[in-house]
């Protein structure tokens, strides 16, 4: 599914916080949406994903506007991890998981065994399958974020929002989480802060500065010297890494 933002603009009071950004992401692509801290990244993620309503200009999924969209329709194609999702602290986690399941049950309908086959599945995917009776308030940092993104993969969405779904993650996780996510049948949005595993496994990146677009292309095109420089503000020099080709940055202490 592709997922297109025109002229998508948000703010609070007076300030613009998401100021006239447009892009897409082709069906089955890896966006990378990376920017400094307070650019706008998550509040964007947010009107992406229909949590939030633009002031102005519109976000289409699969070709449907999705302001003309219910929420539960949406939520059976869309799946959105938070940074901090609030979970009810009394659950296990396969209780945690088989939330994702909601948007594909009626009111009617009991639990079935595709439902427990995708959470069994989907916690697999996140190495937690042994885990799924353990008190979810027992859960490491990393662990939780791991069950989080394990509900959204319970979901079966088509399209995914990550908002830093690596940032409490040891480094095999971070690596495993988002190849998975990259070979996922899905379009995928992902903000992140890590420029040298957004350059490995996302196809294009989104540059965000104080909320607009400053840069939109694949990593080569969007991790420039330049770019590092005036909107990341570190000196680094960028090359192609030996291994996959993609751009490597090593940052400069000064
Ligand atoms: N509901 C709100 N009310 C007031 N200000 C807000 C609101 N939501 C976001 N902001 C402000 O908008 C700016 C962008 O926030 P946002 O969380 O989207 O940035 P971000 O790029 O995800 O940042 P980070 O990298 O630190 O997670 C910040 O300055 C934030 O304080």
């Amino acid at each position: 599914m592709s997922v297109i933002a025109e002229n998508l603009s948000w703010g609070v009071k007076r300030r613009m916080i998401v100021q006239d950004v447009s892009l897409s992401v082709a069906p089955g692509e890896t966006l990378g949406l990376i920017g400094p801290n307070g650019s706008g990244k998550s509040s964007l993620l947010r009107l992406l994903a229909g949590l939030r309503r633009p002031a102005s200009g519109r976000v289409e999924i699969n070709g449907q506007n999705i302001a003309q969209v219910s929420r539960k329709a949406l939520s059976r194609q869309v799946a959105f991890v938070q940074q901090s999702a609030a979970t009810d602290t009394n659950v296990t986690v396969a209780d945690v998981v088989r939330l994702g399941r909601t948007p594909h049950r009626s009111a009617l309908a009991g639990w079935s065994e595709a439902d427990e086959a995708a959470v069994t599945q989907a916690l697999g995917r996140v190495e937690m399958a042994t885990r799924r009776k353990q008190a979810w308030q027992t859960l490491s940092g990393g662990e939780r974020q791991r069950v989080h993104i394990a509900r959204a993969l319970a979901q079966a969405p088509q399209v995914m929002f990550l908002d830093e779904p690596t940032n409490h993650l040891d480094i095999h996780h971070q690596i495993e989480i988002l190849r998975m996510v990259r070979e996922l049948d899905l379009t995928s949005v992902i903000a992140l802060h890590d420029l040298n595993l957004a350059a490995m496994f996302c196809d294009r990146m989104v540059v965000l500065e104080a909320g607009a677009v400053r840069a939109c292309g694949t990593p080569e095109e969007v991790l420039t010297q330049k770019i590092l420089r005036d909107v990341f503000r570190v000196t680094a020099h960028v090359s192609g890494s030996p291994e996959t080709g993609r751009p490597h940055i090593r940052f400069s202490p000064e």
